[in-house]
């Protein structure tokens, strides 16, 4: 997976919803997190999407404890041939933090041909603009795409997003970039008109990854009408 367009993942923790997934999604985004034996199910899958891995920890928004197989799984999961990208937490990538260390993640998937995201949420809010470049520097000074995800309260919250994901693209950095929540659920489907590369929405609304997501093919259809 390059990210050279855009990409819409569908976002699931349960690989079987790939047939209903491909008439509108670019990949999938396997939330080994959410699924009870992720790499059991990785090996059985046959599907014909690319995989990007996430195996989400608690502090990061995900259900994953953060224990030493966590790690261990990604690599795993990246032998496999469908896996083409792997999502990488920028937390678990810095010395300044006592989580379980990813940076083997990052070395293993340059080695193996897999595209990193190094990935970083805020739950809380929207940071200044100044913040969210920073944010976005760092997390593209270390992977293939930089993907920054924040929390909108008021629609325009999204405006310093947009601008920070365009100037990033127009400086031929790749970005993915996305406001959680109602008030920035627009963003999804405006952010890809700016240069963001990744889109993620669930196959079935009932099982959102994320705050404010459309489902997939609402999503398809609304970035269709943009791009
Ligand atoms: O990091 C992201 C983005 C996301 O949080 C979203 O807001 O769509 C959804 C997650 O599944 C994915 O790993």
């Amino acid at each position: 997976m390059d990210f050279d367009g855009f990409v819409l993942a569908a976002s699931t923790g349960d690989l079987s919803e790939e047939s209903a997934a491909r008439e509108h999604a670019d990949a999938l985004e396997f939330r080994m997190d959410l699924a009870e034996d992720p790499l059991a199910v990785l090996d059985d899958y046959s599907g014909t999407l690319p995989l990007l891995v996430t195996n989400r920890p608690r502090w990061e928004g995900g259900e994953r404890a953060d224990d030493p197989d966590r790690i261990d799984e990604l690599l795993e999961a990246m032998a496999v041939e469908a896996v083409e990208a792997v999502d990488v937490e920028l937390d678990a990538l810095t010395d300044d933090t006592d989580h379980q260390d990813a940076t083997e993640v990052l070395a293993a998937a340059r080695t193996g041909d897999v595209s990193t995201v190094v990935s970083t949420h805020d739950f809380d809010g929207t940071p200044p603009m100044n913040e969210l470049a920073d944010s976005l520097g760092h997390v593209c000074s270390l992977g293939d795409v930089g993907k920054l995800a924040v929390t909108a309260e008021h629609t325009g919250e999204v405006l310093d997003l947009l601008r920070v994901t365009y100037e990033f693209s127009r400086a031929d950095e790749r970005v993915a970039t996305m406001a959680m929540g109602q008030p920035g659920r627009h963003s999804r489907v405006v952010a890809p008109l700016y240069g963001s590369s990744i889109g993620y929405a669930p196959v079935d609304p009932a099982e959102a990854t994320a705050p404010g997501q459309y489902d997939l093919a609402q999503l398809r259809t609304l970035v269709d009408a943009l791009l």
